[in-house]
């Protein structure tokens, strides 16, 4: 494991800047409409975007759709669904070839029928099953879709925040790293990423293997070279690095778009 330091690194005019969205820019909640984006992050960010000449990009989870819904009215070149689907800095929208869901939503749909605290997230090209208000189901919710899932060379399984992720195969939050650095304004820059889950590993190493910084938020192991306590002290970091005043945008937070 890396030798982990609390001082994070500086933002540089050559930075190419990727960020998670969940656990990384917003607190987690209940439900994954339920979050809440700080008032001030979106001014930040813009003015990090400028600041980039454009080099920022969302890397997550979640769909492009409500990435966008979430940042209204910024729209930020953005990897969702685990790198499944990326809109590009000219607006370019790239998509994974879709994976055979047939079987693991039926299984998914299954369980939720029976266990109704379990939910069901269906995205463009993958899918989620939170256990959040049921940890007591993990592993049969992780037993049925491993079972669901085998055999089927199209799909890769992931375990996140009390979540299964079902995504089309090969594709990660690393593949979305490497494939905007291949672009402008990504290109020749040096990348950092910010991430907080399991699933951000992939991103931490083709960060790492490229020369460039990473930001784990929050407790846990991993591969990347920083450590950040928490969601508030990452956006304090942000907000000084963009220059923007935090009365800018005030301290308190609005919900989300619902979804
Ligand atoms: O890659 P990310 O941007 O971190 O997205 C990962 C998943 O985030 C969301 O689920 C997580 O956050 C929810 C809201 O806080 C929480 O209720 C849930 O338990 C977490 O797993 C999102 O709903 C998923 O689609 C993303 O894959």
């Amino acid at each position: 494991m890396p030798t982990q330091s609390e001082t994070l690194p500086r933002l540089t005019p050559d930075t190419a800047l990727f960020l998670d969205f969940d656990g990384t820019l917003v607190a987690l909640a209940a439900q994954p409409e339920l979050v809440e984006v700080p008032l001030g992050l979106t001014s930040t960010l813009a003015a990090l975007h400028r600041q980039l000449r454009g080099a920022l990009a969302l890397v997550s989870g979640r769909r492009l759709l409500d990435l966008d819904g979430f940042m209204a009215p910024l729209l930020l070149p953005s990897a969702g669904e685990h790198g499944a689907q990326r809109r590009t800095a000219d607006g370019l929208l790239i998509s994974a070839p879709p994976a055979d869901m047939r079987q693991i939503l039926q299984a998914a749909e299954g369980l939720v029928a029976r266990h109704p605290d379990l939910k069901l997230e269906r995205k463009n090209l993958a899918l989620s099953l939170h256990y959040r208000h049921a940890p007591e189901l993990e592993s049969l919710c992780l037993q049925v879709m491993r079972e669901a899932a085998q055999g089927n060379d199209s799909v890769e399984l992931m375990q996140g925040k009390c979540v299964i992720d079902l995504k089309p195969a090969g594709f990660s939050k690393g593949t979305a790293i490497a494939s905007f650095m291949t672009e402008a304004p990504f290109a020749g820059r040096i990348p950092l990423f910010a991430g907080d889950d399991v699933t951000d590993e992939a991103g931490f190493e083709e960060v790492r293997r490229m020369g460039g910084h990473t930001i784990k938020v929050g407790p846990g192991p991993t591969a990347a070279q920083y450590r950040c306590a928490s969601v508030d002290q990452l956006a304090a970091w942000l907000q000084s690095a963009s220059g923007v005043s935090p009365d800018a945008g005030g301290l308190s937070s609005r919900p989300g778009p619902s979804a």
